[in-house]
């Protein structure tokens, strides 16, 4: 898939991050993939897939572009999301079109430069994960092909926000940044209000693959409710 390809095919569209809860019963990668079918069957535009197996699962069933990354603890470290030149090699080998990695000004193993510099030498293009517009504007600079507010809300120096931080996507669409909206996003109006924030694509998770979370939110609003039955 071509560049051009890639970036036209996401233009404002849905992609549908598919990373079920770790441990829990979809948490195999032949439900990711079925997962992944099913959002691409509702019209998502492409796939945010976290880990190899899942990608190795689902790359041979789909041509839709996918954004893989790769969660791992490093010691030293509380950068998660891709901290290794290893994990941009295994997932851009695994069949990633899009290699997300944690852009945030934390300590980090490996800098931001020379993550860029080795996804494009893989021939893929970079998401940077980041939780403020320094980090964005920053990565952004650096050569990023995407910004994404992914960690908004996930760093000691970002707001902790119940929703979608609006405010990060507009400021980095603002700036001319071709910004991802992602994390928090609940329904569909969350992701329209991140369009006309400015974002280019929009990434929607838990409300879609992480099934315990959204029936949680439902039996939390039953609990709470007076039964007039
Ligand atoms: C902070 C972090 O580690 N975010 C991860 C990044 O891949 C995922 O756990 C999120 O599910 C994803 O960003 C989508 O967000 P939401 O599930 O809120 O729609």
């Amino acid at each position: 898939m071509t560049v051009a390809h890639i970036l036209e095919s996401l233009r404002g569209g849905l992609v549908a991050s598919c990373q079920p809860v770790r441990g829990g019963p979809l948490d195999q990668p032949a439900h990711v993939a079925a997962l992944a079918l099913a959002t691409l069957a509702g019209g998502a535009v492409a796939l945010r897939l976290e880990g190899l197996p899942d990608l190795k699962a689902t790359r041979p069933l789909t041509s839709a572009p996918i954004v893989g990354l790769v969660k791992r603890d490093e010691p030293g470290t509380n950068v998660y999301i891709t901290p290794l030149l290893s994990d941009v090699r295994d997932l851009a080998l695994a069949g990633a079109d899009i290699i997300a990695f944690d852009a945030t000004i934390r300590e980090r193993p490996v800098p931001v430069e020379r993550l860029v510099a080795a996804v494009h030498e893989h021939g893929k293009l970079v998401m940077a994960d980041c939780s403020t517009f320094e980090e964005g504007l920053a990565a952004w600079k650096a050569g990023a092909d995407f910004v994404g507010s992914t960690l908004s809300g996930y760093t000691p120096h970002s707001p902790a926000l119940d929703g979608p931080d609006l405010d990060l996507v507009r400021a980095l669409g603002k700036a001319g940044v071709r910004v991802i909206a992602e994390g928090r996003l609940h329904t569909p109006e969350d992701a329209r209000a991140a369009l006309h924030a400015g974002a280019y694509a929009v990434t929607v998770g838990s409300a879609l693959t992480r099934l315990e979370l959204m029936t949680k939110r439902f039996v939390d609003v039953l609990r709470d409710a007076p039964v007039e039955a």
